[in-house]
């Protein structure tokens, strides 16, 4: 069962002085939680703030897409403020936010894997339970907000895949133990805490937080023969070989020269 998201009870859990969060919110619907925090930054939140939706009416997916925000998922953008870790490292803090996404559905009894750089993949057939966009605030120095879009129940009919894009799931369909939001929230926020501090701590070394280790071991992409639409129609065919300390993925092309990725749409080939 779901209870209502109550934002005093997280607050109390999550905030300071009890909490590694600086400020918290929950709203029934908004347009887009990542597009309410850039603002937000702008004006001087502080780091460390977090705005959850129940619903958003224009959710925004990555590459210009729109993300599908029924009532039922959880809506959820953090923004974060890394002053002292060199710009060229921000990129971890969406990989961070899948493994926080990991740790999330596994505690809820479901099999889950990452599809680099944004994808959450739920159970057997490894469908898409969940999808990262991080957004550098322009205008803003070292201004990051990291939003997750988690489907937790049953997701409506019309909910499609993007063109070419992965079969969507939820945490009920796949089967999870609790579907509460609250307290989906709850975790996913104490993950995202705990390896965001530990990355920080590092100066954003993913090698020396262990979040590079934690990533390649959960990462479905490594070793699987792909297909990634970089911009302007490019297309790379290869296999993925691992990823990098600065995130970015390598691929081996089909001409046999490791080539590494650091955005773009990655498609999985699977024998036919
Ligand atoms: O897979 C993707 O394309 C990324 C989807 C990211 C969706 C989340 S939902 C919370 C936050 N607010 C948004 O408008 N988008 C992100």
């Amino acid at each position: 069962m779901d209870t209502a998201l109550d934002a005093e009870a997280l607050r109390a859990r999550l905030v300071a002085p009890n909490g590694p969060y600086s400020a918290l919110d929950v709203v029934e619907s908004t347009r887009s939680t990542n597009a309410d925090l850039a603002k937000a930054a702008v004006e001087g939140a502080a780091d460390r703030t977090v705005l959850i939706a129940l619903e958003q009416t224009a959710g925004q997916g990555r590459r210009g897409r729109t993300w599908s925000s029924p009532p039922g998922g959880l809506y959820v953008s953090v923004l974060f403020r890394p002053t002292d870790v060199h710009p060229q490292r921000l990129p971890w803090l969406n990989l961070i936010a899948g493994l926080a996404l990991v740790r999330v559905a596994q505690s809820v009894g479901v099999e889950a894997t990452l599809k680099w750089p944004n994808d959450l993949l739920l159970g057997p057939k490894r469908e898409k339970g969940a999808g990262i966009l991080s957004e550098i605030t322009a205008g803003v120095a070292q201004a990051v907000v990291v939003g997750i879009g988690l489907n937790v129940a049953k997701l409506p009919d019309d909910v499609q895949p993007a063109p070419g894009g992965l079969e969507p799931t939820s945490l009920e369909s796949a089967g999870a133990t609790e579907l509460d939001r609250a307290e989906l929230a709850f975790r996913l926020l104490v993950e995202l805490a705990q390896l965001e501090g530990v990355w920080r701590k590092n100066g954003g070394d993913a090698f020396e937080s262990g979040v590079l280790e934690e990533y390649q071991e959960h990462c479905a992409t490594v070793g699987e023969r792909v297909r990634v639409e970089l911009s302007g129609g490019v297309q790379l065919l290869g296999v993925a070989q691992r990823i990098e300390a600065d995130g970015t993925l390598v691929v081996r092309g089909t001409d046999g020269v490791d080539h590494g990725v650091s955005a773009g749409d990655v498609v999985h080939l699977r024998p036919a």
